[in-house]
């Protein structure tokens, strides 16, 4: 009798950081209408990868189409697998049973390493994200590793610049200010002042997000997957990255935009859970010019009394989560830095309020 077969192997504990190791990374893939989303996902599915990568259309089909396509590749091997949706729209599928499909299939199918979903070029992805950031909380099979937004270089500056009816938002401008990525894609069919142009565009929206230009949105793969924009054992990178981030000039406008500031001394949990939930769930604050602040994309690492560890804030749509970070704070006074992009925001207004109601000592640099 061979033994080994009925052995049960000795797996090691995980202490790697990042998520746990079962977890499959899902990226969303957003973008205006016929920027380049599907050239890309067909492009990171033909390229080389030791992946098996699932990819779902969230496309509206023909009709009443209840099953979505889900296109796997393995080894730049296509084929293709249907996910039942009861509705027809992943949007507002992935809260009942779009993610139970999803693992209904990888149970059947064996898993995957990797999960990319292209969401409709009218879609808004911080409703798809904050269901996948959500589950992953609740012990899912899959996590949210980042969001990427494919923007049309010729077309990509109107659509961005353009103005929408009181009170709606506008779209391609709400995919930038989510991303953690943007790839400015077809760039052979502009100038390159045209392309500086959608550049400090994109910038301005979002002062956190990495840009790439590509054409036919050919990418390193390595910059689109596995960017682990929302684990928390990734802290110190994180802090890096906000000192370099720079408030957008204040646009006349009602466009969406990135401001930051950084205030040292140590804040109160409670009093910073208040503030956060006044600014995007009551949305309580007002601009100067009495407009409510309304907040899409929120990071930043903050110091909490009696706390040795940095904490990472993080917020997307309505979520937001308080981590504490494997960092410790080293620098004393310690600096709280905080990123927000979203509309009718006020650096001087927020900087304030944020002062008199969270922080415990220290002042403002
Ligand atoms: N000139 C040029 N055309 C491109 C480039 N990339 C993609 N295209 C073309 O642009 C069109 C739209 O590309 P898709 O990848 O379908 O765009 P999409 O964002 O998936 O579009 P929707 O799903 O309809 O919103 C296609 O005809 C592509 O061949 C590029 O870099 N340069
Ligand atoms: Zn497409």
């Amino acid at each position: 009798m061979e033994e080994e077969d009925d052995c049960p192997e000795l797996v090691p504990i995980d202490s790697q950081p990042g998520p746990p190791a079962r977890q499959i990374p899902v990226t969303i893939i957003t973008g205006y209408l016929g920027a380049g989303k599907t050239t890309l996902l067909n492009y990171i599915l033909t390229e080389q990868h030791n992946k098996r990568i699932a990819v779902i259309l969230n496309e509206f089909g023909e009709g009443s189409a209840l099953e979505k396509s889900l296109a796997v590749s393995q080894a730049g091997e296509l084929y293709e697998e249907w996910l039942e949706l009861r509705n027809g729209c992943l949007c507002c599928s992935v809260k009942d049973n779009g993610l139970k499909a999803i693992e209904n299939l990888m149970e059947k199918k064996g898993k995957f390493d990797y999960i990319l979903l292209e969401t409709t070029g009218l879609a808004d992805p911080g409703a798809v994200a904050s269901m996948f950031w959500v589950d992953a909380e609740l012990g899912s099979d899959v996590y949210l590793d980042g969001i990427v937004t494919v923007i049309d270089a010729k077309y990509g500056l109107q659509q961005l610049k353009e103005e929408k009816a009181d009170g709606l938002v506008n779209e391609a401008a709400r995919q930038v200010a989510l991303a953690d990525l943007t790839i400015i894609n077809k760039t052979d069919l502009v100038a390159e002042e045209e392309l500086n142009q959608v550049r400090d565009t994109v910038r301005s929206i979002n002062g956190l997000v990495k840009i790439l230009e590509t054409q036919r949105s050919r990418v390193d793969l390595s910059a689109v997957l596995d960017l682990h924009s929302f684990d928390c054992q990734d802290g110190a990178k994180l802090a890096e990255k906000l000192q370099l981030v720079k408030s957008a000039k204040p646009h006349l406008d009602k466009s969406i935009l990135t401001v930051t500031f950084e205030v040292t001394g140590e804040l109160c949990e409670d009093a910073l859970n208040a503030f956060i939930q006044d600014l995007l769930w009551e949305k309580k604050f007002c601009n100067k010019a009495g407009k409510p602040m309304s907040v899409i994309r929120l990071k930043g690492i903050v110091s909490f009394a009696g706390k040795a560890h940095q904490v990472m804030l993080q917020g997307v749509h309505e979520l937001y989560e308080l981590n504490e970070t494997p960092e410790l704070w080293e620098e004393d006074p310690h600096t709280n830095r905080l990123v927000f992009i979203g509309k009718n925001l006020d650096k001087d207004v927020l900087q304030e309020i944020f002062i008199s109601t969270v922080l415990m000592n220290g002042e403002a640099k």
